[in-house]
Protein backbone atom coordinates (compact mmCIF):
# COMPACT_ATOMS: atom_id res chain seq x y z
CA UNK A 1 0.00 0.00 0.00
CA UNK A 2 1.29 3.54 -0.62
CA UNK A 3 0.02 6.68 0.52
CA UNK A 4 1.26 9.64 -1.67
CA UNK A 5 1.27 13.38 -2.08
CA UNK A 6 -0.02 13.78 1.38
CA UNK A 7 -0.53 17.07 2.50
CA UNK A 8 -2.56 18.55 5.50
CA UNK A 9 -2.83 21.84 7.63
CA UNK A 10 -4.33 22.82 10.80
CA UNK A 11 -5.29 26.52 10.98
CA UNK A 12 -2.54 27.10 8.63
CA UNK A 13 -0.14 24.97 9.90
CA UNK A 14 1.48 22.78 7.74
CA UNK A 15 2.17 19.54 9.16
CA UNK A 16 2.74 17.60 5.43
CA UNK A 17 2.97 18.57 2.02
CA UNK A 18 3.60 15.97 -0.42
CA UNK A 19 4.52 13.25 2.18
CA UNK A 20 5.12 9.96 0.90
CA UNK A 21 5.01 6.45 3.02
CA UNK A 22 5.09 2.59 1.23
CA UNK A 23 3.80 0.15 3.70
CA UNK A 24 5.15 -3.27 2.45
CA UNK A 25 2.06 -5.70 2.29
CA UNK A 26 2.19 -8.38 5.17
CA UNK A 27 4.86 -6.59 6.66
CA UNK A 28 4.77 -3.90 9.99
CA UNK A 29 5.87 -0.52 9.19
CA UNK A 30 6.57 1.20 12.68
CA UNK A 31 6.97 5.07 12.93
CA UNK A 32 8.26 6.97 15.54
CA UNK A 33 9.02 10.82 16.03
CA UNK A 34 9.04 13.44 18.57
CA UNK A 35 5.51 14.48 19.99
CA UNK A 36 2.89 16.96 18.03
CA UNK A 37 5.15 16.20 14.33
CA UNK A 38 2.10 14.15 13.22
CA UNK A 39 1.85 10.77 13.45
CA UNK A 40 -2.18 9.80 14.89
CA UNK A 41 -2.82 13.00 12.27
CA UNK A 42 -1.04 10.95 9.45
CA UNK A 43 -2.78 7.60 10.52
CA UNK A 44 -6.10 9.49 10.45
CA UNK A 45 -5.14 10.74 6.96
CA UNK A 46 -4.87 7.33 6.01
CA UNK A 47 -7.81 5.92 7.59
CA UNK A 48 -9.46 8.52 5.61
CA UNK A 49 -10.50 10.29 9.28
CA UNK A 50 -9.43 13.91 7.99
CA UNK A 51 -11.95 14.59 5.34
CA UNK A 52 -12.12 18.97 4.08
CA UNK A 53 -10.12 21.25 2.51
CA UNK A 54 -7.11 20.55 5.11
CA UNK A 55 -6.37 18.16 3.64
CA UNK A 56 -5.72 15.45 0.51
CA UNK A 57 -3.67 11.81 0.63
CA UNK A 58 -3.91 9.65 -2.35
CA UNK A 59 -3.72 5.48 -0.87
CA UNK A 60 -3.00 3.55 -3.23
CA UNK A 61 -3.62 -0.30 -2.63
CA UNK A 62 -1.50 -3.03 -4.05
CA UNK A 63 -4.90 -4.96 -5.54
CA UNK A 64 -6.21 -1.75 -6.79
CA UNK A 65 -9.16 -1.58 -4.96
CA UNK A 66 -10.03 1.19 -2.31
CA UNK A 67 -8.91 0.87 1.04
CA UNK A 68 -12.21 1.65 2.73
CA UNK A 69 -13.77 -0.84 4.93
CA UNK A 70 -10.50 -2.46 4.94
CA UNK A 71 -8.72 -1.08 8.06
CA UNK A 72 -9.00 -1.81 11.41
CA UNK A 73 -7.83 0.56 14.27
CA UNK A 74 -6.28 0.30 17.21
CA UNK A 75 -5.59 3.32 19.62
CA UNK A 76 -3.39 4.05 23.02
CA UNK A 77 -7.04 3.48 24.79
CA UNK A 78 -8.85 0.65 24.31
CA UNK A 79 -12.35 2.45 23.88
CA UNK A 80 -13.99 -0.75 24.93
CA UNK A 81 -17.94 -0.11 25.88
CA UNK A 82 -17.20 -0.04 30.35
CA UNK A 83 -20.54 -1.59 30.73
CA UNK A 84 -20.79 -4.72 28.25
CA UNK A 85 -18.16 -7.54 29.29
CA UNK A 86 -15.26 -8.98 27.20
CA UNK A 87 -17.07 -10.93 24.68
CA UNK A 88 -19.92 -8.55 23.83
CA UNK A 89 -17.08 -5.73 23.50
CA UNK A 90 -15.24 -7.59 20.96
CA UNK A 91 -18.27 -8.69 19.16
CA UNK A 92 -19.76 -5.54 19.21
CA UNK A 93 -18.92 -4.84 15.24
CA UNK A 94 -20.67 -8.01 14.28
CA UNK A 95 -24.02 -7.24 16.44
CA UNK A 96 -23.71 -3.37 15.14
CA UNK A 97 -23.49 -4.97 11.27
CA UNK A 98 -26.79 -6.72 11.99
CA UNK A 99 -24.69 -10.16 11.80
CA UNK A 100 -26.05 -13.89 12.93
CA UNK A 101 -24.66 -13.44 16.83
CA UNK A 102 -24.49 -16.64 17.08
CA UNK A 103 -21.00 -17.33 14.97
CA UNK A 104 -19.69 -13.99 15.99
CA UNK A 105 -20.01 -14.95 19.54
CA UNK A 106 -17.80 -18.09 18.74
CA UNK A 107 -15.65 -16.57 16.88
CA UNK A 108 -14.89 -13.71 19.65
CA UNK A 109 -14.89 -15.90 22.09
CA UNK A 110 -12.22 -18.26 20.07
CA UNK A 111 -10.12 -15.09 19.66
CA UNK A 112 -10.09 -14.10 23.39
CA UNK A 113 -8.62 -17.40 24.11
CA UNK A 114 -6.21 -16.55 21.96
CA UNK A 115 -5.23 -13.71 23.29
CA UNK A 116 -5.66 -15.52 26.87
CA UNK A 117 -8.45 -14.60 28.45
CA UNK A 118 -10.97 -16.93 27.58
CA UNK A 119 -11.29 -17.27 31.26
CA UNK A 120 -12.56 -13.92 31.18
CA UNK A 121 -15.58 -13.74 28.78
CA UNK A 122 -18.00 -11.36 30.99
CA UNK A 123 -15.43 -9.83 33.14
CA UNK A 124 -16.28 -5.65 32.10
CA UNK A 125 -13.27 -3.72 31.20
CA UNK A 126 -13.37 -1.75 34.78
CA UNK A 127 -12.76 -5.19 35.99
CA UNK A 128 -9.91 -6.15 33.99
CA UNK A 129 -5.78 -4.72 34.14
CA UNK A 130 -4.86 -2.18 31.42
CA UNK A 131 -3.22 -4.90 29.93
CA UNK A 132 -6.36 -7.10 29.58
CA UNK A 133 -8.47 -4.04 28.22
CA UNK A 134 -5.41 -3.56 25.62
CA UNK A 135 -5.51 -7.48 24.74
CA UNK A 136 -9.45 -7.31 24.59
CA UNK A 137 -8.98 -3.94 22.34
CA UNK A 138 -6.41 -6.39 20.21
CA UNK A 139 -8.90 -9.11 19.78
CA UNK A 140 -11.52 -6.96 18.68
CA UNK A 141 -9.26 -5.63 15.76
CA UNK A 142 -8.65 -8.77 14.94
CA UNK A 143 -12.63 -9.82 14.81
CA UNK A 144 -12.83 -7.10 12.10
CA UNK A 145 -10.52 -8.91 10.14
CA UNK A 146 -9.54 -6.63 7.91
CA UNK A 147 -5.91 -6.74 6.04
CA UNK A 148 -4.78 -3.21 6.83
CA UNK A 149 -4.42 -2.70 10.73
CA UNK A 150 -3.32 0.68 12.20
CA UNK A 151 -1.69 0.91 15.58
CA UNK A 152 -1.60 4.28 17.76
CA UNK A 153 0.89 4.16 20.57
CA UNK A 154 -1.28 0.88 21.56
CA UNK A 155 0.88 -0.26 24.49
CA UNK A 156 2.08 3.06 25.57
CA UNK A 157 0.08 3.26 29.28
CA UNK A 158 1.47 -0.66 29.77
CA UNK A 159 4.14 -1.58 32.35
CA UNK A 160 7.72 -2.26 30.51
CA UNK A 161 7.10 -6.43 31.08
CA UNK A 162 3.42 -6.10 29.93
CA UNK A 163 4.05 -4.56 27.16
CA UNK A 164 6.89 -7.19 25.64
CA UNK A 165 4.38 -9.64 26.33
CA UNK A 166 1.87 -7.60 24.09
CA UNK A 167 4.75 -7.16 21.47
CA UNK A 168 5.02 -10.90 21.18
CA UNK A 169 1.54 -11.73 21.25
CA UNK A 170 0.53 -9.09 18.46
CA UNK A 171 3.37 -10.13 16.68
CA UNK A 172 2.26 -13.76 16.66
CA UNK A 173 -1.23 -12.83 15.97
CA UNK A 174 -0.70 -10.23 13.38
CA UNK A 175 1.67 -11.90 11.28
CA UNK A 176 0.83 -11.40 7.06
CA UNK A 177 -1.00 -8.78 7.50
CA UNK A 178 -0.28 -4.91 6.94
CA UNK A 179 0.70 -2.81 9.76
CA UNK A 180 1.46 0.65 10.27
CA UNK A 181 2.42 1.05 14.06
CA UNK A 182 2.74 4.52 15.43
CA UNK A 183 4.96 4.19 18.98
CA UNK A 184 7.29 6.30 21.13
CA UNK A 185 9.81 3.30 21.81
CA UNK A 186 12.49 2.61 19.67
CA UNK A 187 12.60 -0.86 21.14
CA UNK A 188 9.44 -1.70 20.48
CA UNK A 189 9.32 -0.23 17.02
CA UNK A 190 12.39 -2.59 16.51
CA UNK A 191 11.08 -5.48 17.95
CA UNK A 192 8.01 -5.67 15.83
CA UNK A 193 9.09 -3.36 12.30
CA UNK A 194 10.24 -5.02 9.25
CA UNK A 195 10.46 -1.73 8.60
CA UNK A 196 11.10 1.76 11.28
CA UNK A 197 10.85 4.76 9.77
CA UNK A 198 11.48 8.13 11.94
CA UNK A 199 9.12 11.27 10.90
CA UNK A 200 10.50 15.44 11.48
CA UNK A 201 9.98 18.49 10.68
CA UNK A 202 7.65 20.78 9.54
CA UNK A 203 6.24 20.12 6.95
CA UNK A 204 7.17 16.48 8.04
CA UNK A 205 9.41 14.28 6.11
CA UNK A 206 10.42 10.76 6.52
CA UNK A 207 13.74 9.09 6.92
CA UNK A 208 14.62 6.41 4.50
CA UNK A 209 13.66 3.24 6.79
CA UNK A 210 15.54 1.18 9.05
CA UNK A 211 15.14 -2.55 8.09
CA UNK A 212 15.96 -4.63 11.22
CA UNK A 213 17.56 -8.33 10.47
CA UNK A 214 14.86 -11.33 11.40
CA UNK A 215 11.39 -11.52 12.03
CA UNK A 216 9.71 -9.94 14.71
CA UNK A 217 9.16 -10.07 17.53
CA UNK A 218 13.05 -9.85 17.65
CA UNK A 219 14.86 -10.30 21.18
CA UNK A 220 15.15 -7.08 23.16
CA UNK A 221 18.89 -7.99 24.06
CA UNK A 222 19.61 -8.95 19.92
CA UNK A 223 22.57 -7.07 19.34
CA UNK A 224 21.65 -5.54 15.84
CA UNK A 225 18.32 -4.56 17.98
CA UNK A 226 20.62 -2.70 20.33
CA UNK A 227 23.02 -1.42 17.39
CA UNK A 228 19.60 0.22 15.83
CA UNK A 229 18.30 1.71 18.63
CA UNK A 230 21.11 4.35 18.96
CA UNK A 231 20.55 4.91 15.53
CA UNK A 232 16.95 5.61 15.87
CA UNK A 233 17.86 7.91 19.15
CA UNK A 234 20.33 9.73 16.78
CA UNK A 235 17.39 10.15 14.29
CA UNK A 236 14.75 10.96 17.19
CA UNK A 237 17.19 13.52 18.78
CA UNK A 238 17.90 15.39 15.30
CA UNK A 239 21.49 14.66 14.96
CA UNK A 240 20.71 13.11 11.59
CA UNK A 241 19.17 15.98 10.23
CA UNK A 242 21.51 18.32 9.55
CA UNK A 243 21.04 17.77 5.40
CA UNK A 244 16.76 17.55 6.30
CA UNK A 245 15.45 14.40 5.08
CA UNK A 246 13.61 13.40 2.13
CA UNK A 247 10.80 11.51 1.56
CA UNK A 248 12.10 7.74 0.78
N1 LIG B 1 -8.11 18.40 15.06
C1 LIG B 1 -7.05 19.19 15.17
N2 LIG B 1 -7.15 20.52 15.02
C2 LIG B 1 -6.07 21.34 15.08
N3 LIG B 1 -4.83 20.91 15.35
C3 LIG B 1 -4.66 19.59 15.55
C4 LIG B 1 -5.75 18.66 15.46
N4 LIG B 1 -5.27 17.41 15.69
C5 LIG B 1 -3.94 17.56 15.90
N5 LIG B 1 -3.57 18.85 15.82
C6 LIG B 1 -2.22 19.39 15.96
O1 LIG B 1 -1.42 18.75 14.96
C7 LIG B 1 -0.13 18.46 15.48
C8 LIG B 1 0.15 16.96 15.34
O2 LIG B 1 -0.70 16.23 16.22
P1 LIG B 1 -0.60 14.65 16.34
O3 LIG B 1 -1.52 14.22 17.43
O4 LIG B 1 -0.79 14.04 15.01
O5 LIG B 1 0.92 14.46 16.77
P2 LIG B 1 1.67 13.16 17.28
O6 LIG B 1 2.97 13.12 16.56
O7 LIG B 1 0.79 11.97 17.14
O8 LIG B 1 1.91 13.52 18.79
P3 LIG B 1 2.00 12.59 20.09
O9 LIG B 1 3.23 11.75 19.87
O10 LIG B 1 2.17 13.57 21.21
O11 LIG B 1 0.74 11.76 20.17
C9 LIG B 1 -0.10 18.96 16.90
O12 LIG B 1 0.49 20.22 16.92
C10 LIG B 1 -1.57 19.04 17.27
O13 LIG B 1 -1.79 20.05 18.21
Amino acid sequence: MRLSDAALQYGGVRLFDGLALTLPAGRTTALLGPSGVGKSTLLRLIAGLEAGDHARATVTCDDGRPLTGRVAYLAQRDSLLPWAGALDNVALGARLRGEPMGPARARAAALLAEVGLGDRLTARPGTLSGGMRQRVALARALMEDRPVILMDEPFSALDFLTRLRLQDLTARLLAGRTVLLVTHDPLEALRLGDAVHVLHGRPATLDAPLTPPGAPPREAVDPAVLALQAEVLRRLTGEDHAGGGGAP
